[in-house]
């Protein structure tokens, strides 16, 4: 078996980036070397998509550009347009995206090249058209008609509108964009490495982005802020502790809690925590936020177990009124612009990722001929 120590690779330092730094013991996260403290809240996610996918905060200019750009790329390709309908009836959402992506390889003008160019158009045009692709995945599933984009609004205003149906409030625009500004990066997360293990064979970025897609997916990583939601509705507010305790002495894991790197409180659920409870307190119904708190301090008390990004996003995007299988999906229209970045860097100076193996099997096996099995 291998050791503790390597399994699961924890603490293996598997590639160089200069994307995103994390402080595990002081609980501190850096976008190429900015404090997320200063970006939430006074960044927009497009300015905080052009740090990582071009290496700088743009200035005035550089970000018209780029957002010129994100309305451009919005258009999505023939044969996903054409397979959006089936897809929605058949597969789940983070599915249809890894389909749908997959789809949109099949269109992008770039599709053949690798260059850095071509790599930093694609990245523009994978990070606008996710937010699309979840909104009319959405729309085709409930036979909603959904407004255009807005090319004046934000990819945060235009993906409340589009997934609400109504237009959103100032509070409700900042604290989504907020919500994408925290979720853009994360180091060497499970998906990301996905992401550029698929990159470093010299594979193209939709494909690199396809891995990370069904990597997010799952309840050990991006799928917690949509299990988060379902444990909290599956709770009866008035015994939130103890139903708390019997799950945890029941060794089951309690999802939107515990990090691989943070010891500490995650700085992403800071804001989290102050965004639910003020979407929670303008909404008159703070049943969840309330339940929300509960379960961080049972988990607090009893595992030594802080909240990860995951827990509080569950309740900001329910109080946006984000439908609950939609909220990983979310989460990738934000970690879109982070994969996108660390594919660009991954090409840029490539190693085949490769590790070893321990081998824990059978050895000198004697064969026979089937007959004698
Ligand atoms: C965006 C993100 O990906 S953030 C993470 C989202 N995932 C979740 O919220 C799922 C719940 N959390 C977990 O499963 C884990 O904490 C992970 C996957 C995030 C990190 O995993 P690892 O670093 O491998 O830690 P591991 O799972 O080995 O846990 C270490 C110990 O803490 C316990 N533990 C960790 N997280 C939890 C939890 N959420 N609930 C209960 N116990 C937990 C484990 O049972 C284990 O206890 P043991 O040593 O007595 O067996
Ligand atoms: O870093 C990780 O392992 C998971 C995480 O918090 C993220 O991807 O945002």
């Amino acid at each position: 078996m291998a050791d503790k120590s390597t399994k699961g690779l924890a603490d293996v330092v598997a590639a160089s980036t200069a994307l995103s730094d994390i402080d595990g013991q002081a609980g501190r996260l850096f976008y190429r070397g900015y404090d997320i403290h200063d970006l939430a809240g006074r960044t927009t996610f497009e300015e905080t998509a052009h740090l990582l996918q071009h290496g700088r905060l743009p200035t005035r200019e550089q970000l018209a550009d780029y957002g010129a750009e994100l309305v451009r790329g919005r258009a999505l390709g023939a044969l996903a347009e054409a397979n959006i309908p089936e897809i929605a009836e058949k597969q789940a959402p983070m599915e249809a995206l890894r389909t749908l992506v997959s789809l949109a390889s099949g269109d992008d003008p770039d599709k053949d090249s690798n260059s850095p160019e071509a790599n930093l158009r694609k990245a523009a045009r994978l990070t606008a058209q996710q937010p699309i692709l979840v909104a009319r995945y959405h729309a085709a599933r409930t036979g909603a008609e959904i407004p255009e984009p807005d090319p004046d609004l934000s990819v945060a205003a235009n993906f409340l509108l589009q997934i609400t149906g109504r237009t959103p409030d100032r509070h409700e625009v900042e604290v989504f964009d907020a919500c994408l500004v925290l979720h853009a990066d994360h180091t060497m997360n499970a998906s990301t490495f996905a992401a550029r293990v698929c990159a470093a064979t010299l594979s193209d970025m939709h494909s690199a982005i396809v891995a990370a897609i069904g990597t997010l997916k799952g309840p050990l990583h991006g799928g917690a802020n949509e299990q988060v939601m379902r444990t909290l509705e599956s709770l009866d507010p008035g015994a939130v502790a103890q139903s708390v305790r019997d799950r945890l002495a029941a060794h089951e894991k309690i999802m939107g809690f515990g990090h691989r790197v943070y010891k500490t409180e995650d700085p992403r659920a800071t804001h989290l925590r102050r965004m639910s409870q003020e979407l929670a307190e303008a909404s008159g119904d703070d049943k969840y936020y309330r339940m929300s708190k509960e379960m961080e301090e049972v988990v607090f008390e009893t595992k030594g177990l802080y909240p990860n990004v995951d827990f509080y996003a569950a309740t900001v995007y329910h109080y946006l009124g984000i439908p609950t299988d939609l909220f990983t999906p979310v989460f990738s229209v934000s970690r879109m612009s982070g994969w996108t970045a660390h594919v660009i860097e991954q090409h840029a100076d490539n190693r085949l990722i490769r590790p070893d193996s321990e081998y824990v099997g059978e050895r000198d096996q004697k064969w026979k001929p089937i007959d004698e099995r």
